[in-house]
């Protein structure tokens, strides 16, 4: 049988991370209408840390994020809109607003061995006649029988995928390989993977998932994401295309909104550095990277300490405030040894 992958593009999500929140709606409709007219099944437009994620704790965002999910609902006649919810920052509430704006697809956010709390959340969605997906983050933290049994919860709830969502870009291609295998073996549910790039992985585990059998795959358009990025989607769609499976995107128009959109948008080229390159080395959350690097700034440390010590805490989302803890450790530390 021919393969089919489904691809969601989340750089008008995670790629919030990496410009600080700052899309303003211009941005998101130029770019959504453009992945549009490429023919990306699906977008995901919300704060990087998804609804509701606009925070003390997570990072205002320039622009309301209804506003910004408006925008690109109005442009679209091809592509549906995707949300990310954590429960606990997102609300039943805003998944409601989504919905009633446009929104097609929720993807509810748990950290690997907390599938119990998206209950709710999955089963309003459902309710609401939203397409559902269960996103299991920091999945390198949770041996494979643990990630079975969150992903058959995830499956009762009424999801129609499971992601294997690799935050920290930390998961190594064997390691993909056997989640992915676990849960086809174990689920009967469309199983997806999010990558981020921060060993340089990337590409190579998103392989390594769609040979075990995934089919719903995530990518950002000029690696637009955390840390290093994600997989980047237009690289991603010419290897599938040498590989004769089907996304049914057109590259080169793809190709052309890297270049002509979204490059003008980055702070800076997305590429692997010590602090990205850290990210994966210890393990740590690719949503960190501003937030220690600013610590890292105001209490005078190397902000490689700050995440291997994050990494050894295995701190997870929603602990952000330990970023600043950690680095003020670290400087009384300094200060004490000096
Ligand atoms: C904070 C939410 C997070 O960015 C979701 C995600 O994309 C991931 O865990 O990789
Ligand atoms: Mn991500």
């Amino acid at each position: 049988m021919e393969k089919e992958i489904i691809i969601t593009e989340v750089a008008l999500r995670d790629g919030s991370h990496a410009i600080g929140h700052q899309y303003t709606v211009d941005q998101v409709a130029t770019i959504a209408k453009a992945l549009n007219e490429a023919k990306v099944p699906y977008i995901e437009v919300t704060h990087g840390d998804g609804l509701g994620g606009s925070s003390l704790q997570y990072g205002f965002s320039k622009t309301d994020e209804m506003k910004l999910i408006e925008a690109a609902v109005s442009v679209v006649d091809f592509s549906k809109l995707a949300v990310l919810l954590l429960p606990g920052i997102g609300t039943i509430e805003n998944l409601k607003e989504a919905s009633k704006i446009g929104v097609k697809m929720a993807r509810i956010a748990t950290h690997v061995t907390e599938a119990d709390i998206s209950k709710q959340h999955i089963e309003t969605a459902k309710n609401l006649g939203m397409e559902t997906v269960g996103f299991l983050m920091m999945s390198h933290m949770a041996p494979v029988e643990k990630l079975v049994e969150q992903a058959k919860l995830m499956e009762s709830y009424g999801a129609d995928t499971v992601y294997i969502v690799d935050s920290a870009g930390a998961l190594l291609p064997n390691e993909v390989r056997e989640r992915v295998k676990a849960l086809k073996n174990e689920l009967a549910i469309n199983i997806g993977f999010h990558a981020h790039n921060n060993l340089s992985l990337a590409m190579g585990n998103t392989l390594a998932a769609i040979e075990e059998g995934a089919t719903r795959i995530d990518g950002s358009i000029r690696c637009l994401g955390a840390g290093a990025g994600n997989t980047q989607t237009e690289v991603l769609i010419a290897v599938l295309e040498r590989m004769g499976i089907k996304t049914g995107i057109d590259l080169y128009k793809l190709m052309d909104v890297s270049e002509d959109i979204v490059s003008k948008i980055l702070l800076e080229p997305q590429i692997i550095n010590r602090d990205s390159l850290t990210l994966g080395y210890a393990g740590v959350y690719s949503s960190f990277l501003l937030h220690a690097k600013r610590a890292a700034q105001r209490f005078g440390v190397d902000s490689r300490d700050i995440l291997m010590e994050l990494g050894k805490r295995k701190v997870v989302g929603g602990q952000e405030d330990m970023i600043v803890d950690v680095a003020a450790e670290l400087s009384k530390e300094k200060i004490t040894i000096g």
